[in-house]
């Protein structure tokens, strides 16, 4: 079974002005294994943000549905989607969303708090994911006090301190000079490395070329996808550049699951 199953997955928007309906996702198929570390590029308004949404379990299917360790997203109900996007889910977005409030210790541990987890279980997985992140001695500091870089580590610690099944990235570097970016995807090939399964909506080729997959998607579907294999990141960004270049003229796709 894989880890995360999409089955034809279809979404349509109503417009609240006109009721006028915008098919974001036509009909979108795939799966990702256990420890896959999968891209997804597109043009804006390609679907992207709507599929993540929809993985993210922030918003659901108008056809088709998700599959998340076997269980169908669409039948959890009422309370239990919070309970199953903490112990399944982690996220991290382009823009951190910290909490001002907390230190970076406070920020990193508030999954495991919210899931009542036990003083010494919240200390030692701080004290794990602190050293994965290289935040080491930055408890104390609060979001206002780090940069844009540290503040997404955070960002990252906070999402996988649970050890969710699936990490879902929308943009993570987008907000980034390209030093801070470089540690950040850094981060992502380790946390990747120690076995994590990591999606990643980015508009970066330099980004998308550190994953071991990449989905491309044109006017909501699936139009390619190609695999890192032994592929350098050097060979995977020319890959993906010439992907990006043949879509945007136009050609037909030839992806077909
Ligand atoms: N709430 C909504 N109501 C109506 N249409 C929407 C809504 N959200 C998105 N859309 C439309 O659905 C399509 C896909 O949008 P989506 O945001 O998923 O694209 P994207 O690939 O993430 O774009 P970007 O890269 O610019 O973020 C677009 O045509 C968009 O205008």
């Amino acid at each position: 079974m894989s880890l995360l199953q999409v089955e034809h997955v279809k979404k349509i928007y109503q417009t609240r002005k006109f009721g006028r309906k915008v098919e974001a996702l036509s009909d979108v198929h795939f799966s990702v294994e256990k420890g896959e570390y999968v891209a997804i590029m597109g043009e804006s308004g390609s679907g992207k943000t709507t599929l993540l949404n929809i993985l993210a379990t922030l918003d659901m299917p108008t056809a088709g549905q998700v599959l998340v360790s076997g269980k169908n997203t669409r039948e959890i109900k009422g309370k239990e989607i919070s309970t199953f996007r903490r112990d399944y889910l982690g996220f991290v977005f382009q823009e951190f969303h910290l909490l001002d409030t907390l230190n970076v210790h406070d920020n990193m541990v508030l999954p495991l708090v919210l899931g009542r987890k036990s003083p010494q279980e919240i200390e030692e997985a701080y004290g794990r994911v602190e050293r994965m992140m290289g935040l080491s001695g930055m408890g104390e500091k609060f979001p206002y006090e780090m940069s844009g870089g540290q503040q997404q580590r955070v960002a990252i610690g906070r999402a996988i301190i649970n050890r969710p099944s699936l990490l879902l990235a929308d943009e993570p570097t987008g907000a980034l000079d390209s030093k801070s970016t470089g540690m950040i995807l850094d981060v992502f090939d380790k946390i990747n490395e120690s076995g994590q399964t990591v999606v990643m909506v980015t508009h970066s080729q330099v980004a998308a070329s550190r994953a071991k997959r990449v989905l491309f998607i044109k006017d909501g579907q699936l139009y390619n996808q190609i695999f890192r294999g032994d592929r350098t990141s050097v060979e995977m960004f020319q890959m993906i550049s010439d992907t990006l270049t043949v879509m945007a003229g136009g050609r037909e796709g030839i992806c077909r699951n």
